[in-house]
This record gives C-alpha cells, structure tokens and sequence, in this order.
C-alpha cells in the first residue's frame, strides 16, 4: 500500500487567522518561540514529515482585526533543528524579493544544521504590498515574477551543485585543504542576475535542499514541472484536485523527469476533536471570530468581482464569474479552486469564506478524527494528491488534535509512517537524489 505524506503548518493563531480572540488563546504565540518548539516536538513525536510556514514579505492582511504574517520563516524554523532529529522544515521564500546567492546560501546553511532535512518552498509573492520594501514602485507583473523565478532557481540550484562531492581533500600531511579544480564557478550573465560564484561552502546532506512551490497559474505550473521536488497546492474540490496533480505529472515528464520525482501536497485546513459535536461546536465559535463582510470583500476581488454587486449573502453562480482570473489575484491557484466549487453549485461569498476557513481557497475539513481520516484517506487513494500539508483550524488545538488523533488512525490503516526511515527529507519522500538541473562547467 503506498503512504501519503503529511506537513504540518505552523501558522499561528491558526489558518482562522482571528482565532486569536479565542478565550485560551495567546494573542503573541506567533513570536514565542516556546510555542513553536512545543509543536515540532508534538510533529516529530507523531513521525510528520515536516512543519511548514507560508510567508510574504510584507505586513499582510488587516493588522487591525488579526496578526498577518509572522516571524521570518528561515530564522524560526532553523531554530527548530535544534528541538528536533528527523522532522523537516519547509519555509516559504520570495523568488522576487531576493538575491540568489544568498538564498542558496542561506538553504544550504539550513540543510546543514538541519542535518539534511531543509525544505524551501519557492513563491513569487502574491502581496503586492512588498514591493515598495524593496524600493519598487509597483509589485511586478506575474509574467515578470515567473520569468525571474525560472533564472532565480537555475541560479540557485547551479550555486548548490558547485562544489562536487570530495572537493574538500583536509589532508593533514601534505595540508592541502580542498581540490580547487573541483569547485566551480557559474558566471552566469543573464536578464535578471549576474552571479559569479561558487558558494563559500560545499552541500549539505541532502545535496539540494527540497524544492517546495506553490503557484497553481500555468506559469507557476511550468515553473514547478521544472524545478519542484513537492507542489504545494490548494482545491476546494476532488476532481480539481485530481486533475492538477495529473497536470502537473504531465508537466514534468514533458520537462523530460520521471512524474514519480514530482510530490503534490494537498492544502486543507484541519479543525478535529475527539467527537464531531465537539468539532461542529468550535467550528461555530471559530466562524464567529470571522469578520465576515472585509473577508467576503476580498475573495470577491480575487474572483474578479465586486463587493458593491454582491453581498455576504448573494449567491455567486458560474456565469457572475469573469472568464479567467483576474492577473490581480493572490494566486490563481486560489481563485481557481474557488470558481470549481462555484461550478458545481453557486454560492455566497460568505459561504466560501466559512468553507475556506476565513482564507482565499483552501478546504476547510472540520470532524471527529475518523472522519477527517476517512476524507484523507479517499482523496488520497483518488489520485488527489501524493500528501497534505495540513493546516491547523486553531494551530492550539487542532496542531495536537490532528497529530495525536488523527494520525495514529492513519498509521493503523498503513496509511502513513509508524517510524521514519531515512534520516533525510528528501529520502524520506522518495525523491530522487539531487543531480544537476543547470548544466555545470
Ligand atoms: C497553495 C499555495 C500557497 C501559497 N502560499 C504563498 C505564500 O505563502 N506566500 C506568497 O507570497 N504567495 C503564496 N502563494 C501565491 C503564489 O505562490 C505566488 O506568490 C504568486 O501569487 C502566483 O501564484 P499563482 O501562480 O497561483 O497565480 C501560494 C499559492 C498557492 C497555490
């Protein structure tokens, strides 16, 4: 039988980004680094493959009614190896708001202390908001951010393959250190960067630090057919789900790889307890933490419609829907999972709210732990995905609910792994071992 894989999202207050209104909840948990070692403990104990955090450079969202974005996750979830042995980490970095040199550098660091367990997962930023942090008077085109994205990682990748396997010789008679002819520059010259190279240092365990993107646009599909070992993905639907992964699949093999050495992680938003009552009534407290109309507004913008012709309560068919998705939106990906679930039947904007968990578009799954096993389960064995990245309802509880309810349930169904057997992310995903995408001098 074969396993899924799971992650596990670190965000805090939770997905429902205003379940920091709760009454046990810690409105500052998202900067307290003892919350979050609480958490890759409760992950490793349960055999997770890897935590995750999504990110954006830029105070995101309505501070005034919820915290945004939180702590930089590079620097969070570094600090998190030292907590932990064999669980991965995954953070989200901008392709547009960085250099590559040194976000090779930086990765490639994070594999090292991690002991082969880094993970970034690559996005070109759907926060407008950003740019004017980077002096830029407007946030770029999608088009532009995808076409640096395909340079941005060849660069990287290049850089992570510099050093060849035993350049460093450390022999202490003669006190030759390292094999120069074995390290290699790039000098790459190209529309967006000039980087000489090498690296200062050589690779990490896992030779390439996992490759994790989220964009579900067709150029953010090519650009994951390409480079990604894992796609992070969102659908509010099973046949949506299931028809991205094939795509992608298609993508790959057309990039000339094996479809196996691509990876889909499912988004859905986790809310579970020991009984569907208990799961039902904090899914009611969590809705009304919801200010319904501000988020209505913008999922309606990201479907390209207005809220001055639809209220929280109109109902939303398929024909009010622009032909395609607005080039304005978060993400395609997003709003694509949207206009499916509006394709089966219409619904309001409030609905989609509730249904997406206050978000933009992933599913919200609420239920006793057997029944969201039993959903995992049949997505899973549906072709929807080769895992999930689960995203705790209210990260207090539903980060424990999920990884002491509902994964033992998963283990027992031989749906997951009791142990982990590769001390590696990479390994443990059965992706290939990392070999040169750009072609070395
Ligand atoms: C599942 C998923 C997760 C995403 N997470 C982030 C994120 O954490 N930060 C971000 O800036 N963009 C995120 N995005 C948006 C895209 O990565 C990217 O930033 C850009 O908006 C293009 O997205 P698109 O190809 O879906 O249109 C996400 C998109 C998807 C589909």
């Amino acid at each position: 039988m074969s396993r899924m894989h799971l992650n596990l999202s670190l965000m805090t207050p939770g997905h429902f980004r205003h379940a920091w209104r709760l009454p046990h909840a810690d409105p500052l948990a998202y900067l307290d680094i003892d919350h979050f070692q609480r958490l890759a403990r409760i992950a490793e104990a349960a055999k997770i493959d890897a935590v995750f955090l999504g990110d954006g450079p830029a105070l995101r969202g309505e501070i005034e009614d919820a915290p945004g974005t939180g702590l930089d996750p590079l620097v969070l979830l570094g600090n998190l190896a030292a907590v932990t042995t064999h669980l991965g980490v995954i953070a989200t970095s901008s392709t547009t708001y960085n250099s590559p040199y040194n976000f090779a550098r930086r990765f490639q660091a994070l594999d090292h202390v991690t002991k082969g367990r880094a993970a970034v997962n690559v996005v070109t930023t759907g926060t407008p908001a950003a740019a004017a942090n980077f002096g830029l008077a407007e946030h770029p085109a999608k088009a532009d951010r995808y076409r640096r994205a395909h340079e941005f990682l060849d660069v990287v990748t290049r850089l992570w393959d510099g050093w060849e396997p035993g350049a460093v010789v450390a022999d202490k008679t003669t006190g030759r250190y390292a094999d120069p002819a074995r390290i290699h520059r790039i000098d790459h010259h190209g529309e967006f960067f000039s980087v000489a190279g090498p690296l200062p240092v050589g690779a990490g365990p896992q030779g390439r630090p996992v490759i994790v993107q989220a964009g579900g646009s067709e150029d953010g599909r090519d650009l994951a057919a390409r480079f990604a070992d894992v796609v992070f993905t969102v659908a509010q639907t099973l046949d949506g789900a299931v028809a991205f992964r094939e795509d992608i699949r298609r993508r790959a093999e057309g990039a000339g790889r094996d479809p196996n050495d691509v990876k889909v992680s499912l988004g859905v938003v986790v809310l579970t307890s020991a009984t569907e009552g208990e799961a039902q009534r904090r899914e009611r407290e969590l809705h009304a933490t919801l200010p319904i109309d501000r988020l209505a507004g913008v999922l309606l913008g990201n479907l390209g419609l207005s809220a001055k012709d639809f209220g929280p309560d109109d109902p939303i068919t398929a024909a009010d829907l622009p032909d395609a998705v607005p080039g304005g939106a978060f993400s395609t990906g997003f709003a694509t999972a949207v206009r499916a679930l509006i394709a089966q039947r219409p619904h309001t904007a409030g609905e989609l709210v509730r249904g997406s968990a206050g978000g933009a578009g992933h599913r919200l799954l609420t239920g006793s732990a057997v029944a969201v096993a039993d959903d995992l389960q049949a997505w899973f064995e549906a072709g929807a995905a080769d895992g999930f990245t689960v995203m705790p309802a209210d990260t207090a509880a539903d980060f424990g609910n999920f990884a002491r309810l509902v994964v033992p349930i998963l283990q027992d169904r031989g749906l997951f792994q009791a142990e982990y057997h590769d001390p590696t992310l990479r390994g443990r995903l059965g992706l290939a071992p990392a070999r040169p995408i750009g072609a070395l001098p």
